[in-house]
């Protein structure tokens, strides 16, 4: 087969209009530079800046990774939903440990986060049901997620089931939606410059401190 390295490389990475990342003059914690970097991922029309990639631990110790959307960032850590009887529910479950890593495209940065995952408060997660519309709720109702769909017509029979439940009951909600805060140990903050010249910063966590080193690119 033909090699596509040449293809693959060609390919633009690392562009826009790049920012010096001044690592002496950032907040004390990541929470505020990632909502920073957010925020002007945002003003520089960075699309869906939300999506980030979550990273568990299978129960053979192998790594999976997924797409999911950030809902929102505190002292609690970095949040986001899911279903529990999921696969990466049942994995953080088992070993609540996790990663989040985030690029976004035309500000040439990353942001890497490694820590405990903790299942928020039942009511975190109905709040976030019961804001979701209504096909969307139906859906999560209907969830068999990553199980075999051996006939796709399963899915819409179970999809309009769940759809006239809601109908006649529009409080209904999911056991098992939950909220999850992902809570880093480590936050690592990487931005390329105009000469390719990395720059890297972590927070680490120490008590309820803060600390922060450069790391080598
Ligand atoms: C852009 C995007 C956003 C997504 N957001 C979520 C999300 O917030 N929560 C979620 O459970 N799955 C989300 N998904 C679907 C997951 O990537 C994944 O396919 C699904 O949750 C099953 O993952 P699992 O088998 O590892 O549990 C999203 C997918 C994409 C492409």
């Amino acid at each position: 087969m033909e090699s596509r390295i040449p293809y693959f490389k060609s390919l633009p990475v690392l562009t826009g209009a790049l920012s010096d990342f001044d690592t002496q003059a950032v907040p004390a914690t990541p929470q505020d530079l990632f909502l920073q970097w957010f925020t002007d991922a945002v003003a520089r029309g960075v699309n869906e800046p939300q999506v980030t990639t979550l990273s568990t631990v299978d129960p053979d110790g192998a790594p999976d990774a997924r797409s999911v959307m950030l809902l929102d960032v505190n002292v609690d850590g970095w949040h986001f939903a899911a279903n529990a009887i999921s696969p990466k529910g049942r994995q953080l479950a088992r070993q609540p440990q996790a990663a989040m890593t985030f690029y976004w495209p035309g500000t040439a940065r990353q942001v890497r986060l490694r820590g405990e995952v903790r299942a928020l408060p039942r009511e975190a997660g109905l709040t976030d049901f019961r804001s979701r519309p209504e096909k969307s709720r139906a859906a999560i109702l209907a969830a068999r997620q990553s199980e075999v769909l051996e006939q796709p017509a399963d899915l819409d029979v179970a999809q309009a089931a769940q759809l006239a439940r809601l109908q006649q009951d529009p409080a209904l909600s999911s056991e098992h939606w939950t909220m999850y805060a992902l809570r880093p140990l480590d936050v690592e903050f990487w931005q390329s410059n105009a000469v390719r010249r990395f720059t890297r910063l972590r927070y680490r966590q120490q008590g309820q401190q803060w600390t922060r080193q450069r790391l080598w690119p």
